[in-house]
């Protein structure tokens, strides 16, 4: 392929499935979203897990928080988006309201940090407040988990993700990869997305030659 980043960025989803405007505004408002390739993915994962509770740090205005919406509606789950700011928290409801969804998701203003909530069991978690905080989020996305649930976690090729990158390489928590991709409209386009499977009982444990070693007791 001569040109791949042309040749995807031309393949990448036609007008964001209604949400142009929303990305756009975003845009102008210097709020940076994921756009539609890292939304496809995301509602992809969603699809095939059959995931029913969800849980996004960091839903902004609530461009993200619409395709996750839309996939937990097919699966009769629901998402709860959370974003320190309370305008962007309403502006996240109205948006999400006015594309349906308002069955399929919730919004809180709260600290990702210091969410009211335990061991809460949650399918799917979606990480992408300020990758300054990735590292002191590490330990609560596992918590807010449940045995084999899916941390997603966004911008993980920024400086300030590194820290957070080093932790879930700890194969004894996460089967993780972090990858560093092109993702048409993606803000910024060439960045690293880190997908990482919360370890369980029973999960076979490998030495670092890839030697079976015996199953994991969590
Ligand atoms: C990059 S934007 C999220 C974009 C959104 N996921 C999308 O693609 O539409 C990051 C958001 O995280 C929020 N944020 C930053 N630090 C946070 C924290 N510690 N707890 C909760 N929200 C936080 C900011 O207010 C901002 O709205």
């Amino acid at each position: 392929m001569k040109d791949p980043h042309a040749s995807f960025r031309a393949l990448a989803p036609d007008g964001e499935l209604g949400l142009q405007g929303l990305a756009d505004e975003a845009a102008a408002r210097g709020i940076p979203v994921i756009g539609p390739v890292m939304g496809g993915l995301l509602a992809l994962l969603c699809r095939i897990m059959g995931a029913v509770r969800v849980l996004e740090l960091g839903a902004a205005v609530g461009y993200s928080t619409t395709f996750l919406a839309r996939a937990v509606r097919d699966t009769g789950g629901i998402v709860l988006g959370v974003d320190m700011h309370e305008a962007h928290c309403r502006e996240a409801r109205a948006n999400l309201a006015s594309f349906g969804l308002e069955e399929s998701c919730a919004l809180l203003c709260a600290d990702a940090r210091a969410l009211p909530f335990g061991a809460a069991g949650f399918d799917l978690v979606f990480l992408d407040v300020d990758q300054r905080y990735y590292a002191e989020l590490e330990p609560v996305c596992h918590r807010l988990l449940r045995p084999g649930g899916l941390l997603v976690a966004d911008n993980t090729a920024f400086a300030d993700a590194q820290a957070f990158n080093v932790l879930i390489r700890d194969g004894r928590r996460w089967d993780a990869v972090n990858i560093y991709a092109f993702l048409p409209n993606h803000a910024p386009e060439q960045d690293g997305i880190c997908l990482a499977r919360k370890k369980q009982t029973g999960d076979s444990r490998n030495d670092s030659n890839g030697n079976f070693q015996g199953y994991a007791e969590d």
